[in-house]
């Protein structure tokens, strides 16, 4: 899952996330309630990142993940996409998120947030304007949410990583889990879309 989430969004046009395999599947799922509430503003949104020990810059990288997909009404209550290309990962949640509200696209409350809170206001700006920090402040922020709780042993996967083999077989196996996972994905976005 973690392998397809990297891949979707550079097949989609966004930066290359470094990724390491070796995570641990759990048998058991989280707590509901556990995700952020899009309901609720900047103090809530501080709450649940900074638990995880992510900063106010990671907040909103990690928001402009909403340049891809969209909400529905059946799911969350919400409804549309936030960008005029949700299958395109660009800055555009950005601009649009500048811009107000617009016909057709999206706000969330948690959205409009990262405008009021003068802590995210610059990193909404500067990602406006500047995809290629958004880029690179995305790509760094996901690595950093997808591996909490997973250190990966280093000796070991630089280990792996030399061997040309070991690498191989395994990326066939994880290259078309993801395959499938991300054309299911592209399939329901676009017929939603
Ligand atoms: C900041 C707190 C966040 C809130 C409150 C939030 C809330 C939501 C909500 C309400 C939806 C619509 C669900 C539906 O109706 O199907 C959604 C969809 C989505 N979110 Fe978030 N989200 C947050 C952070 C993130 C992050 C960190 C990412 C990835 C980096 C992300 C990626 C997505 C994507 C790709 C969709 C579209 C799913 C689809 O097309 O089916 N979101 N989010």
């Amino acid at each position: 899952m973690q392998l397809a989430g990297v891949v979707a969004v550079e097949v989609t046009g966004g930066p290359t996330i470094d990724f390491v395999p070796g995570r641990k599947d759990s048998k058991v799922s989280p707590k509901e309630g556990r995700l952020p509430d899009a309901k609720q503003g900047s103090p809530h949104l501080k709450d649940v990142f900074y638990r995880m020990g992510l900063s106010d810059k990671e907040i909103v990288a990690l928001s402009g993940g909403h340049t891809l997909g969209r909400a529905h009404p059946e799911r969350s209550g919400f409804d549309g996409p936030w960008t005029k290309e949700p299958l395109k990962f660009d800055n555009s949640y950005f601009v649009e998120l500048l811009k107000g509200e617009t016909e057709g696209l999206l706000k969330l409350p948690t959205d409009n947030a990262l405008l009021d809170d003068p802590a995210f206001r610059p990193f909404v700006e500067l990602y406006a304007k500047d995809e290629d920090a958004f880029f690179k402040d995305y790509a760094a922020a996901h690595k950093r949410l997808s591996e909490l709780g997973f250190t990966p042993a280093s000796s070991a996967s630089k280990a792996t990583a030399k061997d040309g083999t070991v690498l191989a077989q395994s990326a066939v196996g994880v290259v078309v889990a993801a395959a499938v996972v991300i054309l299911s994905y592209l399939y329901e976005v676009r017929k939603r879309a």
